[in-house]
């Protein structure tokens, strides 16, 4: 729609004076109006043309799909617009909200602690992660875009948390390279967590742009003022285990092959990985890349198999549970929240510095991948006899052969990497965590029943 740039045919009317325009001859009121539009100011033709690139602006940002509704069970279908209405950022600068940016990022009660920019701060992962940097004495300033994959409100819910624990989250994107050197002007961050990406793998056929835009452009963005930044921070950032795409060695070992994805996300995330290499190559950044495992877990993200499993179970909704072809179990190496949380305050504390600064290496600087998984997989079909368990109800269960979009039949984490390097050691069993999110869950949306539940028995809903 961009593309019927109103310069072209206006320009060639304006170059032509209306008078020598047989055309216009016979239509003295437009050949006025054009003469008029000739002969006007440089000034008003640039108000004019300034007031139709407003206007055009406006009427795409409202002929794109608003947000789901909170209770909407799938991210919004369309293609139009994720990527434009991420890109707003709201107004930033000036004396208190700097002030605001360097007192959340103030390292208190830990010497020789992190100043930490963590971005995607309200999302799911994000928040978890910023919060335990917080709570051990870590500056944290956060970073997120609030955009309408799935529903703000429960993004607002997570900055609001955040913000009592003493978190900023700036709003901006990270395409916005202003706002991020002006970031790193106010604060000299020693560590980036990056987590802002666009999620979702099967979201990647509905709006492949915003993949582009968020975990291709987006990390180049921040890599681009990282590199330049002095001191240069340790970047540690949340690739996927989707990179290791149709690869059907078991368990999926950092070395295996990651050339065959199965998904533009997983590709995203795959061309993450090798950004992150050229990047240490050539400025000397840290960068340690995390493939996480189908992350589970209170304030988890809607958009989720879980997630709206548990919607639709409560509503007494079919679910659809993919098989693979001849009725294969389709597993995940689910993995608790907490658990990465540890893994990601791991790969922080044990990332090697940058060794470049203002944009020249000075040396050689770590570059790490990590798998961060529960090294149990389970069938999605277990998931949901645990939920039916939980939840007291029983799922309305549809049969569905795996749709060719994206997903993989498995997934296996080995992590002895991680453990050996990161001390990284998962404790919590899909049950035990699924428990903590069925009871999160029914308190965040469903309060009323949770206080009548307890008033029943007596207890809390545990
Ligand atoms: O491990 C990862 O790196 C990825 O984990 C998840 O991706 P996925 O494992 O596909 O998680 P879900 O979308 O929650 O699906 C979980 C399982 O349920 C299955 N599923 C999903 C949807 C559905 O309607 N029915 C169904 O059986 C999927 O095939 C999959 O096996 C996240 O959504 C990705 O952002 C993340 O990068």
């Amino acid at each position: 729609m961009m593309d019927g740039s109103p310069s072209t045919p206006g320009k060639s009317k304006m170059e032509k004076p209306p008078h020598h325009n047989h055309h216009f001859h016979h239509h003295p009121s437009t050949a006025r109006l054009l003469f008029r539009w000739h002969h006007s100011s440089p000034l008003s033709k640039f108000a004019f043309w300034a007031f139709l690139a407003v206007a055009v602006f406006a009427a795409l940002f409202l002929l794109s799909p608003g947000p789901p509704s909170a209770e909407a069970d799938s991210p919004p279908s369309s293609n139009l617009g994720q990527h434009r209405r991420s890109l707003r950022t709201a107004s930033w600068g000036g004396p208190a909200w700097e002030k605001r940016v360097r007192s959340s990022a103030r390292i208190r009660r830990r010497p020789g602690g992190f100043s930490v920019l963590v971005t995607g701060a309200a999302g799911f992962v994000g928040t978890h992660v910023s919060a335990a940097l917080k709570k051990r004495g870590d500056g944290v300033l956060g970073l997120d875009c609030f955009n309408d994959y799935y529903e703000p409100s429960l993004k607002r819910a997570r900055q609001a948390l955040l913000e009592r624990a003493g978190v900023f989250v700036v709003e901006g994107d990270i395409n916005d390279a202003l706002l991020l050197r002006k970031l790193f002007d106010v604060v000299p961050f020693t560590h980036v967590m990056h987590l802002a990406a666009q999620a979702g793998v099967r979201y990647a056929m509905t709006n492949p742009a915003s993949y582009v835009h968020s975990n291709v452009a987006g990390l180049v963005s921040l890599l681009e003022v990282a590199k330049s930044a002095d001191p240069q921070p340790a970047l540690v950032w949340a690739s996927s285990s989707s990179v290791y795409g149709l690869n059907s060695k078991v368990p999926f070992s950092e070395s295996d092959r990651t050339d065959r994805p199965a998904s533009l996300y997983a590709a995203t995330k795959k061309a993450g990985e090798e950004i992150a290499h050229v990047y240490n190559h050539i400025y000397g950044l840290s960068i340690t890349g995390l493939r996480f495992f189908t992350v589970y877990g209170p304030w988890g993200r809607p958009d989720m198999a879980y997630f709206f499993f548990t919607r639709n179970i409560l509503r007494g909704k079919p679910i659809s549970i993919f098989e693979g072809p001849g009725h294969a179990t389709v597993a995940r190496d689910f993995t608790y929240i907490d658990d990465i949380v540890r893994g990601c305050v791991a790969a922080l504390d044990t990332a090697g510095k940058s060794t470049g600064s203002g944009g020249k290496k000075r040396g050689p600087a770590p570059l790490r991948v990590y798998n961060l998984g529960n090294t149990s997989p389970v069938p999605v079909a277990d998931l949901v006899s645990i939920l039916e368990n939980l939840l007291g109800v029983k799922a309305v269960r549809k049969a569905v052969k795996m749709p060719r979009n994206g997903d993989v039949q498995f997934t296996h984490a080995n992590i002895s990497l991680a453990q050996r390097e990161l001390g990284y050691h998962p404790t919590t069993n899909l049950h035990t965590g699924l428990k903590r999110f069925v009871r999160w869950y029914l308190q965040y949306y469903r309060p009323n029943l949770v206080k009548k539940r307890g008033s029943k028995s007596g207890s809390s809903n545990s």
